[in-house]
């Protein structure tokens, strides 16, 4: 029985053509390995390897997938955490330095032409095969545009939007008699965070379009895959096999330039028209309405275009995949980190009352002015208790195990600093990046770290307020948008995550809507205990299918 199994794969493998194939691809690894990819600096060691290893064992290339966690625990201990660069494994033969986290502030001062964020994402998107051209990262003024949102208009329309993203995520279909249903926590986060997303994106044109926002969705996963391909093969392959890997995205972009084309035209013709001399009222003063238009991230793209990159603004390609990309960026993560949020806040131990804690502090704080569906930045900052939870779910759970990475793009590489690799160099093409997630977890920054305590930042907060009344001393940099050392999900630096401030109305939003008008608890198989995340390889996701039940209330609770 075995043989008849056996033997038609072995013809196979032994056929002509496959041989042909296998012998290409050793050859095409060898010349990429001799010729293309950067050299590891010999005293820089390889994780799980002996000292004199220059490439990584089968063995740990199979850790790298099933237990990462255990490499980069080790690589913190016995490496970062003495100040030693190490080379850890990543997708496919692929490889990466990763640098102790002493030496971060070196990194932030070196200049971009020598340590390069955006070749680092290049590279690490893929952005060539998916987008069809680099300068949307290079160039990334749509980026950097969400640094001029205005916070509180965007909150607003965010929070007008809520009922509707309920609506249509969670009350739509059957409820039991009592009235319970069962959703999947992060098929329906997912879908709320698209909702949201769009609404600061492209506005009440497109926000409500079912399918404009599985198509985003669609899309963000679609990136995934070409860069996670990208990553996995080596660079000699990949014109073809990202090429490949891209088509389902380009598909899925045609249609997404079809949808938006309206929207983008009309929106064209809004802004040349107001362009134009226009007349002028008794005062002498010109007459120019720009309160028609709508505000949101592609109306900003639009309005910079228009004035610094004359034509992109033409062009529904450049514009459309640009809002692609910041699509990408706003939906992906953030979809991913609110699920795993919502799932800490049923999961987390009783002791801490997290539900009810949370509605006690939205009711004190939303009423505050007397009108609770304002939405203020004050009131935002006022919501601490929230705000750690936000904080201590991301500290745990950041959806990747490092942060800041970065490309060497200086002709003669980068000299590194630090007493035991005196004279390393990295050389030019080199990528590397720090570990997030041990320093996050490390007991000796986090007592009892790797316990989900939701005030564990409130608490240091009010406690920091306490004594600051007598001793005048500074808040703590524990909200959910500060940034340290030791924590990492937004990064760190002037290149940090600038969209943090919209994720940190986002998540309040989000659990003052469902707090308010739900009540939620585990199916009764789960035994009150919350399923565990999910890692792949690197990556930490909330547990496919985790569901949760929900019952809209009769009366709000607060
Ligand atoms: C929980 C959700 C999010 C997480 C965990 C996250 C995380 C990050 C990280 C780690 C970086 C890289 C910084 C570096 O390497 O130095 C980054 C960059 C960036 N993020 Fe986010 N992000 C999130 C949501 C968002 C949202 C909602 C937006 C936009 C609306 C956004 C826009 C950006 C932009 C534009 C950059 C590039 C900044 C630069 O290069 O200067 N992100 N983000």
């Amino acid at each position: 029985m075995a043989s008849l199994t056996v033997q038609p794969l072995l013809t196979l493998l032994t056929s002509t053509p496959v041989i042909t194939l296998l012998i290409i691809i050793a050859l095409l690894y060898t010349i990429d390995t001799l010729f293309l990819s950067p050299p590891y600096p010999k005293a820089i060691a390889l994780i799980n390897e002996p000292p004199s290893a220059r490439r990584f064992s089968l063995k740990t290339r199979y850790k790298f997938y099933t237990d990462n966690v255990a490499l980069h625990q080790e690589a913190w201990n016995s490496y970062l955490k003495l100040g030693k660069p190490v080379v850890l494994p990543t997708l496919g033969y692929s490889a990466e330095v990763v640098l102790p986290p002493g030496w971060m502030k070196w990194v932030h001062s070196l200049p971009e032409h020598v340590v390069s964020v955006a070749e680092a994402f290049v590279q690490f998107d893929k952005i060539f095969y998916s987008m069809g051209d680099e300068k949307y990262i290079r160039d990334q003024y749509q980026g950097l545009l969400v640094k001029r949102f205005d916070l509180e208009v965007m909150g607003r329309d965010i929070w007008e939007e809520m009922g509707d993203c309920f609506s249509r995520w969670v009350d739509r279909g059957e409820v039991d008699e009592r009235g319970w249903k069962e959703v999947d926590v992060a098929e329906t986060v997912r879908g709320i965070v698209a909702q949201m997303t769009a609404r600061f994106t492209v506005g009440l044109d497109l926000c409500r379009n079912e399918e404009y926002l599985r198509l985003t969705c669609d899309m963000s996963d679609a990136f995934v895959v070409t860069a996670a391909v990208g990553m996995a093969v080596p660079p000699i392959l990949q014109p073809v096999a990202c090429r490949l890997a891209a088509l389902p995205l380009r598909v899925k972009t045609r249609r997404f330039l079809n949808m938006l084309e309206p929207v983008y035209k009309k929106r064209v013709e809004q802004l040349k028209d107001d362009a134009k001399p226009s007349p002028q009222d008794s005062s002498g003063q010109q007459q120019r309405d720009s309160n028609r238009r709508p505000y949101d991230h592609l109306q900003l793209m639009l309005e910079f275009a228009q004035r610094n990159r004359p034509d992109e603004f033409e062009s529904i390609n450049d514009m459309g995949r640009r809002l692609a990309i910041s699509n990408f960026g706003g939906i992906h993560q953030t979809a991913i980190h609110l699920g795993v949020m919502v799932l800490d806040l049923l999961g987390s131990d009783a002791e801490f009352n997290t539900i009810s804690s949370l509605r006690d502090e939205f009711k004190r704080v939303m009423y505050s002015d007397g009108d609770p569906d304002k939405w203020t930045k004050s009131k935002l900052a006022s919501l601490v208790k929230a705000d750690s939870l936000g904080r201590e779910s991301m500290r745990l759970n950041q959806f990747g195990g490092r942060a800041l990475f970065r490309k060497v793009v200086a002709d003669g590489g980068l000299k590194c600093p630090g007493d035991h690799v005196d004279h390393v160099v990295l050389p030019k093409g080199t990528m590397f990046s720090f570990l997030s997630k041990m320093p996050q977890t490390d007991e000796q920054t986090y007592p009892d770290a790797l316990k989900l305590d939701p005030f564990r930042f409130s608490r240091m907060r009010e406690a920091a307020a306490a004594e600051g009344i007598e001793k005048g001393a500074a808040a703590p940099p524990v909200s959910f948008v500060s940034l340290s050392l030791d924590h990492l999900p937004f990064a760190h630096g002037k290149h940090a995550c600038p969209g943090r401030f919209i994720v940190d109305f986002e998540l309040k939003m989000l659990f003052c809507y469902l707090l308010r008008n739900y009540d939620i608890e585990w199916p009764s198989e789960y035994e009150g205990r919350r399923p565990p995340n999910v890692y792949v390889a690197e990556a930490c996701f909330p547990p496919k299918g985790a569901r949760m039940r929900i019952r809209r209330r009769e009366v709000p609770a607060f």
